[in-house]
C-alpha cells in the first residue's frame, strides 16, 4: 500500500460535507448509481468521522482506492446547524469582532466542490433553510447590537467611515443602496444607469399573494406593486394580465420539478430562471434582471439561533459594511454596482476592479473601488446580499440547473473604533464568505459557447486553487508566502494574499497613517462538498488536492505484470512453478529453457513498467492538454475583451477628437459670418452715403449755379473794386503822391490776380464733371470702395475749401 500522508493545514482547515440524494431521484429512479464513497466509523461517541474511502465504480476497477483525511466529514443527514456549530463559524466571527481588542482578524469562508454538489446550498441556503452566511450575519448582528452605530441615525458615522476605508470604495448607506436596487418608488427617478432599456419585460416568479401567504413565511416583507410610475425614467415595464399570466404560469411550470426546499428567495428563482436565458454563445450580462427586483417577501428563518452570540469588545463601537463581488473569467466584478451602457455597442457592461494594496493599506491587498453599504441592521445585510445575489452570474448545465459560472464573494467588513470622546479611525476586520463555482467536465456538462469557455476558466482557477491547497499542506505549519503559488490567477490571489503574517513598517509620511501594527494573518475554514452519487472522476480529483492527508492501495484486480512484479523474486516466482509442474509429473525444464523463461519475464516485467510509466505519462499529457485548452480558451477571451476595450476606447477618443473638430469649426464659421455682415455694413454704407450724394448732387443741380452764380458776384466784386481802384487813382492824383501808384497799382494786380485763380478753379470742378464720376463710385468690384470715399470726400473738401 502506498501511503502518501500529508501534514495538517494550517492555513485552511479543510471540512468535507455530503449531499443528500435529491429527493426526485431517490423516488423515481429505477436502479440508483452505484455509492463510490464510504465514510469510516470512528470509535469515539458523538464525535464526527474524519476519513472517507473511495472505491472507483466498476468500469474503474483498475484504479486506486482513496482514502482521504478532513478535519471534520459530515454525512448525508447533517443539518445546516450542524455543520455552522461542526465547522467553527462562531469563533471565526468572534475572531473579526476583535473580542480581545485590537482590529481581529480575518476570517474566510469557502465551499469548494464538483457542481450540483451542494455549495450554495451550504453557504446560502436554500428558500427554507438558511445557509452558514445568514447564520454568521444573525450571530454578528445580535453580539453587537448594543454597540451599533446606527448610520441613519448617527451621521457621521458614514463620513467617518468612508474616510477610514483603505480602498477607495464608494460607501452608501443602506437605506439609499436598498430604495435603487429595489426600485422604491420614493427612490430618485432616473438615476439608473441603465436609462435606455427598451421595453423591459417584468417577469414576475411568484404572484405577490403567493409570495405574502406562503405557509413558511415568517417575516413578511411588503412587495412592490408592478407600478410603471415607480420605475426609472426610461423604463416601460410591460404588464398585460394575459402576459402576467403566462408568465406566471410558464415559470409555475418551469420550477414545478424542482425539489420543494428549492423554491425562492428572488436569487435563487432568478439562477433556475437564468437557464433558459442564458445559454452557449449568447450569454449576455445579468443587467437587465436588475431592473425588476423585487423584495423578497420570504426570508427563510430557520434554523434558529436566537439564543447564540459571541463576545464582543465592550468598549468599542461598530459599524458593518457590506460588499460583494465575483470572479467570472479571472477578472473581478462589482456585485453591487449596476453596469453602465457600452457607448459603441449600446450593450451593458462592468468594469473589472483591480486587487492592490493601496496608499493606507500597504502591507495588504485590496478589492479597489467597490461600493460599500453600511448596513445597521441584519434585514438590510440580507437585502443586500439579496441584490448581490441577482447580479451573479448563473447558467443552466448538463450538470446543475443553476450552476455559478463565477466565484462569488460576500465580505462583511467589521469596523470598530474604541469608545472615547475623541472617537479614534476606524479600524477592523472582514469576513469574506466565498461561493466557489464547481469544477464540472465539458462532457458531463454539455456545455457549449462561453459557457464551455467559463467552464475552462472556472477549471484552470480551480486548479490553481488545487495547487496551493496542496502546497500548503504539503509544507505544513512553516507555510511561507513565497511557498505558495497563489499569484497564478485571481482567485487563489484573493484567497491567499492575506492568509500569511504581515507588518507593516512605513517608511513613508503617508504610510504613517495606516496601520503599522502587526496583522494577523486570516483564519481560512474550507467546506469542501461532495455527493457520493455523482461523478467519481470529478469528485476523486476535489477530493486529492483539497483533503489533508491521502491513502492510495494498488488496483483491487492486479495486472499480470504487477503481479510478476509483487513477487518478491522471479527466481521465487519460477521456483514456485517449478515445484508445480515437478509435482504435476511433467518434465523439470532445462537450465537453458529456465533462463529463457527467466529473461522473457523479466523483460516482461521491464516492460509492463515501461507501458505503465507511458501509461501514466500519456494521461499527465492528456491533463496538461486540457489545461492548455482551457488556458487557450481564456485567453482568447482575454484577447476579445481586450480588442472590445481598445474599440471603445479608439471610438471615444475619435468622438472626443470630432467633438474638438466640430467645435473649431463652428468657431471659424461664427468668425466668416461676422466677417461677411461687417462686409456687408460697410457696403450698405458706402451705398447709403453715395445715394446721400447722388441727391445731393442732384439737388445742387436743380435748385442751384454755383458757376454761374460765383461769376456773376465776382464780376460785380470786380466792378466794385475797380470803381474803388478809380477813386483811389483820383485821390491820389489830386494829393500827388508819385512814387505810391506803382505800389498801389501791383497790390490790385495781385488781388485780382487771385480772384482770377478762384475763378478759374471753381470752373474746373463744375456739377458736370462730378456727376460724370459718380457712376465710377456705384461700379461693384472696381476697386476698394473706401478708396473711392476717400478720395470723393477729399475732392468734395477740397472744393468747399477753395470755396471758403
Ligand atoms: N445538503 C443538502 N440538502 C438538501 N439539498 C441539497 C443539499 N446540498 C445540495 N442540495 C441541492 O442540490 C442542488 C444543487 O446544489 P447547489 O446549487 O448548492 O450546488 P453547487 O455546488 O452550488 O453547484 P454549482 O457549483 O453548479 O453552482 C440544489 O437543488 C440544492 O438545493
Amino acid at each position: 500500500m502506498e501511503q502518501q500522508t500529508k501534514s495538517h493545514a494550517s492555513l485552511f482547515e479543510v471540512y468535507l460535507r455530503l449531499r443528500p440524494p435529491p429527493l426526485s431521484s431517490s423516488q423515481h429512479s429505477t436502479t440508483p448509481p452505484d455509492r463510490f464513497l464510504a465514510v469510516e466509523d470512528v470509535d469515539e461517541e458523538d464525535a464526527l468521522p474524519t476519513h472517507i474511502t473511495l472505491n472507483p465504480p466498476n468500469e474503474n476497477r483498475r484504479r486506486a482506492v482513496e482514502k482521504f483525511a478532513f478535519t471534520k466529514v459530515f454525512e448525508e443527514d447533517a443539518t445546516q446547524l450542524d455543520v455552522f456549530h461542526g465547522t467553527g463559524v462562531l469563533p471565526l466571527v468572534e475572531g473579526v469582532l476583535g473580542a480581545q481588542g485590537g482590529n481581529g482578524r480575518d476570517g474566510l469562508l469557502a465551499t469548494l466542490g464538483v457542481t450540483g454538489s451542494g455549495k450554495s446550498h451550504t453557504i446560502l441556503g436554500s428558500r427554507s433553510q438558511r445557509g452558514l452566511t445568514q447564520l454568521a450575519l444573525d450571530v454578528l448582528f445580535r453580539s453587537i447590537s448594543n454597540n451599533t452605530l446606527d448610520p441613519s441615525t448617527n451621521t457621521s458615522v458614514h463620513a467617518t467611515v468612508a474616510a477610514s476605508d483603505p480602498s477607495e470604495a464608494q460607501v452608501m448607506s443602506a437605506q439609499m443602496f436598498l430604495d435603487t436596487m429595489f426600485g422604491d418608488p420614493s427612490a430618485s427617478r432616473g438615476s439608473s444607469s441603465r436609462a435606455h432599456t427598451p421595453m423591459v419585460k417584468r417577469t414576475p416568479l411568484f404572484a405577490d399573494h403567493d409570495l405574502e401567504h406562503h405557509p413558511d413565511s415568517e417575516v413578511s416583507y411588503p412587495s412592490l406593486p408592478i407600478d410603471p410610475a415607480g420605475s426609472p425614467k426610461s423604463i416601460r415595464f410591460v404588464r398585460t394580465p394575459m402576459a402576467e399570466n403566462s408568465i406566471l404560469a410558464s415559470t409555475v411550470s418551469t420550477l414545478s420539478h424542482l425539489p420543494s426546499y428549492m423554491q425562492t428567495t428572488a436569487a435563487i428563482a432568478r439562477k433556475y430562471v437564468t437557464k433558459f436565458d442564458f445559454k452557449g454563445d449568447s450569454y449576455p450580462p445579468p443587467t437587465p434582471r436588475r431592473h425588476l427586483l423585487q423584495r423578497p417577501s420570504v426570508i427563510p428563518q430557520l434554523p434558529d439561533i436566537g439564543n447564540l452570540t459571541v463576545d464582543i469588545d465592550p468598549n468599542s463601537d461598530y459599524a458593518i459594511l457590506i460588499s460583494m463581488y465575483e470572479v467570472y473569467n479571472d477578472r473581478i466584478f462589482d456585485l453591487l454596482t449596476p453596469a453602465s451602457p457600452n457607448k459603441s455597442t449600446k450593450d451593458y457592461r462592468r468594469r473589472p476592479l483591480l486587487f492592490k494594496p493601496t496608499e493606507q493599506s500597504p502591507d495588504r491587498k485590496v478589492v479597489t473601488g467597490l461600493r460599500k453599504i453600511i448596513c445597521g441592521t441584519m434585514r438590510e445585510a440580507l437585502l443586500v446580499l439579496e441584490a448581490g445575489l441577482t447580479e451573479r452570474r448563473v447558467a443552466g448545465t448538463g450538470s446543475n440547473s443553476v450552476s455559478s459560472r463565477s466565484h462569488g464573494f460576500f465580505c462583511v467588513e467589521v469596523k470598530k473604533r474604541r469608545r472615547s470622546r475623541m472617537p479614534s479611525s476606524w479600524g477592523g476586520s472582514a469576513l469574506t464568505v466565498v461561493d466557489l463555482a464547481g469544477s464540472e467536465r465539458a462532457r458531463d456538462a454539455k456545455t457549449a459557447g462561453a459557457t464551455l469557455q467559463e467552464a475552462g476558466k472556472i477549471n484552470e482557477s480551480l486548479m490553481y486553487l488545487g495547487q496551493c491547497l496542496q502546497m500548503q499542506s504539503d509544507i505544513g505549519n512553516s507555510v511561507k508566502p513565497n511557498l505558495v503559488p497563489f499569484r497564478q490567477c485571481k482567485l487563489t490571489e484573493l484567497l491567499f494574499s492575506n492568509s500569511f503574517p504581515s507588518s507593516s513598517i512605513s517608511s513613508t509620511a503617508s504610510h504613517s497613517q495606516s496601520q503599522s501594527h502587526h496583522r494577523n494573518p486570516q483564519k481560512g475554514i474550507m467546506i469542501v462538498t461532495a455527493d457520493p452519487l455523482g461523478d467519481f472522476n470529478a469528485t476523486s480529483q476535489i477530493l486529492r488536492y483539497s483533503a489533508l492527508a491521502r491513502e492510495v492501495t494498488v488496483p483491487r484486480i492486479p495486472s499480470v505484470s504487477s503481479t510478476i512484479i509483487a513477487q518478491s523474486t522471479v527466481s521465487h516466482y519460477f521456483s514456485q512453478t517449478h515445484t508445480r509442474t515437478a509435482s504435476g509429473g511433467r518434465t523439470t525444464p532445462s537450465d537453458s529453457e529456465r533462463e529463457t523463461m527467466e529473461i522473457a519475464a523479466l523483460e516482461i516485467a521491464r516492460m509492463s513498467e515501461e507501458i505503465d510509466g507511458l501509461r501514466a505519462e500519456l494521461k499527465d499529457e492528456q491533463d496538461r492538454r486540457c489545461e492548455s485548452e482551457a488556458h487557450l480558451e481564456s485567453m482568447r477571451e482575454r484577447m476579445a475583451d481586450i480588442e472590445m476595450d481598445i474599440r471603445e476606447e479608439v471610438f471615444s477618443e475619435m468622438e472626443k477628437q470630432m467633438e474638438i473638430e466640430m467645435r473649431r469649426w463652428k468657431a471659424s464659421f461664427a468668425a466668416e459670418a461676422d466677417r461677411n455682415g461687417e462686409h456687408l455694413d460697410r457696403k450698405l454704407e458706402i451705398l447709403s452715403k453715395t445715394m446721400d450724394l447722388d441727391v445731393l448732387g442732384s439737388e445742387n443741380k436743380e435748385n442751384f449755379h454755383p458757376g454761374e452764380t460765383r461769376n456773376d458776384d465776382l464780376e460785380a466784386e470786380n466792378e466794385r473794386l475797380k470803381r474803388e481802384v478809380e477813386l483811389l487813382r483820383r485821390e491820389m492824383q489830386c494829393k500827388s503822391p508819385s512814387k505810391r501808384i506803382p505800389l498801389r497799382e501791383s497790390k490790385t494786380n495781385k488781388a485780382m490776380t487771385d480772384l482770377g485763380g478762384s475763378m478759374e478753379r471753381l470752373s474746373f470742378s463744375t456739377s458736370s464733371e462730378r456727376n460724370s464720376r459718380l457712376p465710377e463710385l456705384k461700379m461693384p468690384g472696381n476697386g476698394s470702395p473706401l478708396k473711392k470715399v476717400r478720395k470723393l470726400a477729399s475732392k468734395k473738401w477740397d472744393v468747399d475749401e477753395d470755396d471758403l
